[in-house]
């Protein structure tokens, strides 16, 4: 099959165009080199995702992707354009939504309002307008209001909206994260780890909302996940590292067939 050109998957959802690019990345800390020479593309409608054994480099990588790291060598492209190194907030307005592998929520506040956060990039008004075109004010806010709502029914998460996320077992705060993330409206969706520490039915409810938002919204979506059994389901195409190297990079068959990716799960020795 020819992906340069986009492709429909089997299960009639459409890949497109290259959206983000990562040309020769190399990424240092001191000594430690977490990021190795290494390029690679996500498409747009795609799951894709980065694996890899403890220590490869994946979260380093998608701190790369989302501004929380700036790489020393190698250059990230983003819809047809080369990035140039930008904050965290500046990757967020440009489409760009993540979650964490530790869960990063007001715990204080209720379901509602930490959703209502992702919404604050689509918040216009200022403080001074608010005192005085209330009109203008209230519209956003009742358009905001309603979009939340409407991720919250997506992921099914209406009775525990008013309850304080301190309150919530683990399983659920991932999935309110998750909504934090869609209520930004992203086009590029970064997961870090989404299924961590959470039992069999827990993961089988977050795939099903991965999918479903991948389906819905047509939101692009990057992950980085240990559960081998959830990657290769989920995915269109996975990225292998190892020691900050790609060594692997095609569908969930090919990477499940290559030999070097064998090895480095197996811990055979390396040069
Ligand atoms: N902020 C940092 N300062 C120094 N070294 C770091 C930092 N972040 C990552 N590293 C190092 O970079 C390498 C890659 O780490 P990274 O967390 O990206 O790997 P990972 O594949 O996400 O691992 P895991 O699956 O265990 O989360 C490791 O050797 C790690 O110790």
């Amino acid at each position: 099959m020819d992906r340069s050109e986009g492709h429909i998957t089997e299960d009639g959802r459409k890949i497109g165009a290259v959206m983000m690019e990562m040309r020769n990345i190399t990424l240092k800390f001191g000594g430690v080199v977490a990021i190795k020479d290494i390029s690679f593309d996500i498409r747009q409608g795609e799951i894709r995702a980065i694996i890899g054994p403890n220590g490869a480099g994946k979260s380093s990588m998608l701190n790369v992707i989302s501004g929380f790291y700036h790489p020393q060598e190698g250059e990230v492209w983003y819809n047809g354009s080369r990035r140039a190194p930008m904050r965290p907030y500046q990757v967020a307005r440009q489409g760009i939504a993540r979650t964490f592998q530790n869960i990063a929520l007001f715990e204080g506040m209720t379901v509602l309002d930490n959703v209502m956060t992702g919404r604050l990039n689509f918040m216009k008004t200022n403080l001074f307008q608010q005192a005085f075109w209330r009109g203008k004010a209230e519209r956003e806010e009742v358009h905001n209001r309603e979009f939340v709502e409407k991720i919250i029914d997506f992921l099914e998460i209406q009775a525990i909206r008013k309850t304080p996320v301190s309150r919530l077992p683990y399983g659920l705060k991932k999935r309110v994260e998750l909504a934090r993330a869609l209520a930004a409206e992203p086009h590029l969706l970064l997961l870090d780890e989404p299924m961590a520490g959470m039992n069999v039915e827990e993961k089988e409810d977050m795939s099903r909302f991965i999918l479903n938002a991948n389906d819905e919204f047509g939101t692009t979506i990057a992950l980085i996940e240990h559960d081998m059994g959830v990657v290769m389901d989920l995915s269109d195409r996975v990225v292998v590292m190892d020691y900050g190297k790609k060594i692997g990079d095609g569908t969930p068959d090919e990477v499940r067939n290559n030999q070097a990716v064998i090895d480095a799960y197996l811990g055979v020795a390396h040069d």
